[in-house]
């Protein structure tokens, strides 16, 4: 947005825009046109209907507090929802340019008061963010508007890219492939969020070594899974079983300051669960020197849980298998072996019922959306460099336990002493 003497409209003229409905329908896409297009559009009618509507965007040239501003508006926006008015999830990108999307809402109403004009006239008074309203003609062509100019555009449909536009911005805001890129997104984050500080003191205490060599160390192993699938108990009855250690990530030193991430955006959120990778890391590569280490989640379940949250709309929206997006880090250790346990969702729901325990916002989502729980599983079983093992933890503790030492030690170069 360089040239400022030029409308804000135009300088999104070469963009796609996208709506979503909801998450199992296809989003529509649209662009945005100065010369006039052809009268109705079925696709288009059937998204932004004939009541008023409004498209907000958070604005900021640095990426936190951009990020952290799409939070509160997204909260300022379904808190204030009058009657008659809903939200809907909007974007704009280039069609397949990384990091190109621009997320932001659309706000329709149908109410016979128009209180939307309200909320959105409030919004540009507290928070910085662009604008654009869109109205219907009589012969059915819609026209957008920026609030702040009189220029208008035609809108005419576009066709779906060839890359879903919400995987564009995954490396980097949603996922770390190197240790400096999420402590940089920390270092962001001091002024407005002082926890920060201590979670990178905390990361430079470990004195990380660059992925060094596990070949003279014990085996590591890594239990992953969506949540009551079986990790807790598994990793008890393993680091039993093989006289292991047991670790987790997050690390138990990061346990105070994570519900203070958990509230923020994934920029934040994910660079916190990346460097509490790293702080794992350095414990595993202590550790190996001594023992077998058991590691109940790892970076499998941070890159999956951020893809998943990341992609909206059907699992076929995923990037694609052998995508750079399912890589492992260059700088960080490697386990020997990693497990997935899959379960059914029937029984994982029966376990969670039975558990009875609060669970985190992501973990109720998980249990009504079936939708996103299908994303990370599948996630989990796209990342490479290791793949992940899957085994069946749908029968008895026992038996998934035989199971697993079966894996462990019919994999080739795993020396646990009494197996
Ligand atoms: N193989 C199994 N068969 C039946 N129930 C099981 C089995 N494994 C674990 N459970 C029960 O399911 C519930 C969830 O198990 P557990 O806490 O081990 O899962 P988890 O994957 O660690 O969950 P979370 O990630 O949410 O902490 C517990 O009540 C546990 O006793
Ligand atoms: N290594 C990890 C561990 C956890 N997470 C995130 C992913 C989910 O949001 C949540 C699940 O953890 P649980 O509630 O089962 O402790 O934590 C991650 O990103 N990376």
């Amino acid at each position: 947005m360089a040239n400022r003497s030029m409308s804000r409209l135009t300088q999104w003229c070469s963009r796609i825009f996208m709506v979503e409905i909801n998450q199992k329908t296809e989003p529509i896409y649209f662009s945005l046109s100065s010369t006039p297009v052809s009268a109705g559009n079925k696709d288009l009618e059937a998204v932004l209907g004939n009541g008023k509507l409004f498209a907000v965007y958070a604005l900021g040239d640095a990426r936190v507090p951009r990020a952290r501003s799409h939070t509160h508006l997204k909260r300022a926006l379904t808190q204030d929802l009058p009657p008659g008015c809903d939200l809907l999830n909007t974007a704009s990108f280039l069609p397949d340019v990384k990091n190109s999307l621009v997320n932001g809402f659309f706000l329709r109403d149908n109410s016979v008061l128009s209180s939307s004009e309200r909320i959105v006239t409030q919004l540009r008074q507290k928070a910085s963010v662009c604008v654009f309203t869109y109205t219907r003609e009589q012969n059915g062509v819609y026209l957008c508007s920026d609030v702040t100019d009189d220029r208008s555009y035609y809108v005419t449909t576009a066709p779906a890219p060839l890359r879903h536009p919400s995987t564009l911005n995954i490396i980097n805001s949603d996922v770390f492939y190197q240790m400096k890129d999420a402590y940089k997104v920390l270092q962001e984050c001091i002024d407005v969020i002082p926890e920060s500080k201590a979670v990178l003191e905390l990361v430079e205490e470990q004195q990380l070594e660059p992925n060094s060599s596990q070949d003279e160390s014990f085996p590591i192993i890594v239990i992953e899974g969506l949540d009551a699938t079986g990790k807790t108990t598994l990793t008890f009855s393993l680091q039993k079983a093989l006289g292991a250690v047991l670790l987790k990530s997050p690390p138990q030193c990061l346990a105070d300051f994570r519900p203070r991430f958990d509230t923020e955006p994934p920029l934040i959120r994910r660079a916190f669960y990346a460097l509490g990778n790293y702080i794992t890391a350095a414990q595993i590569a202590r550790e190996s020197s001594y023992a077998p280490v058991i590691v109940d989640r790892y970076w499998h379940s941070t890159a999956a849980y951020a893809i998943a949250t990341a992609v909206s709309g059907r699992e076929e929206n995923l990037p694609a298998v052998g995508s750079e997006i399912y890589e492992w880090p260059c700088d960080l250790l490697r386990p020997s072996l990693v497990l997935l346990l899959s379960v059914s969702p029937e029984e994982r729901l029966r376990r969670l019922s039975h558990r009875g325990l609060d669970k985190t916002e992501e973990e109720s989502q998980l249990e009504i959306n079936h939708l996103f729980r299908r994303k990370v599983d599948e996630a989990y079983r796209r990342i490479q460099n290791p793949a992940c093992i899957v085994v069946d933890a749908n029968p008895s503790p026992d038996h998934v336990l035989k199971q697993v030492l079966g894996l462990i030690r019919n994999k080739n170069n795993l020396q646990f002493p009494g197996l």
